[in-house]
């Protein structure tokens, strides 16, 4: 049986993804639009799943792995994979979930082992919006009383030991295998068929190029396929949200946009 906080976690969960879908669901049929991986993202379905069949029929939504698909597929929305995207095309909006999201907008995400198929969506929307509880609120990335794992690192399963060196070279503290947990001996094998590296690193200190240079450094190492920085800044953007809606422990949502903090009025 849940216990009181994770009813708490769970219905912050679903009031933000309320509160994302009625806000940024285009209110014209869209052709496409992504949803992304985790336990919020099925408050995010269940929420889609609810409008007007007219704004969801002809919809071809755009899954970012295995979990994502199952959970469309069950709600008898249309589904397509990214790579059958038309080239030219974009997706109106992707949804998602993150595990930390710091004041500028950057996320830590993969924590359910989907980062790569989540970025290659979220970077193909003309607008990223993140789905999420009051325990993902950061100021700053990496910090270890929100997200302790670190940054997820998928990587090309025979280069794992050297990306791990480089990794530590890199500042990180430490860098673990992700088990496959009780079900699979040995290490989680991602939807793509790779290994995944969860690397601790020091709080990332804030400063506009702090994450940006970070993620390029680890984007730079033979043997990784991706990270789990969402980012954007001077350098480049790479799957930085529009906006992030949180529930709250109060039962409000505060929204956090590029101007920064928006509180809506509990439900
Ligand atoms: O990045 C992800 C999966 O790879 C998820 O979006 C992230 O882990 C958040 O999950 P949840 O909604 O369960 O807290």
């Amino acid at each position: 049986m849940a216990t009181a906080n994770e009813k708490l976690i769970n219905s912050a969960k679903q009031l933000a993804a309320q509160t994302a879908v009625r806000d940024h669901y285009p209110k014209s049929p869209p052709n496409y639009i992504g949803v992304g991986s985790g336990s919020t993202i099925v408050h995010v379905v269940d929420s889609i799943a609810k409008l007007d069949s007219s704004l969801t029929a002809t919809t071809k939504f755009i899954p970012t792995g295995f979990q994502s698909k199952q959970l469309l597929l069950s709600h008898n929305l249309q589904i397509l994979d990214i790579d059958l995207l038309p080239a030219g095309e974009s997706i109106s909006v992707a949804f998602d979930g993150a595990d930390e999201v710091d004041s500028q907008l950057n996320c830590i995400k993969g924590g359910g082992a989907c980062l790569f198929q989540e970025k290659i969506v979220a970077v193909q929307a003309q607008k990223f919006v993140v789905v999420a509880d009051f325990r993902k609120v950061s100021t700053t990335l990496c910090t270890p009383t929100t997200w302790p794992s670190g940054i997820p690192v998928e990587v090309v399963p025979s280069s794992y030991p050297y990306v791990t060196a480089k990794l530590t070279k890199l500042g990180a503290t430490n860098v673990v295998l992700r088990p496959g947990g009780k079900a699979k001996a040995g290490p989680c094998v991602t939807d793509n068929g790779n290994f995944l590296l969860d690397a601790v690193f020091p709080t990332l200190l804030e400063g506009e190029d702090i994450v940006q240079d970070l993620a390029a450094a680890i984007k730079g190492i033979v043997g990784v396929v991706e990270h789990g920085l969402f980012y954007g800044g001077s350098k480049g953007w790479q799957g930085r949200p529009e906006i992030a809606y949180f529930g709250m422990e109060d039962g409000s949502v505060n929204m956090l946009g590029k101007e920064g903090w928006v509180a809506l009025s509990k439900a």
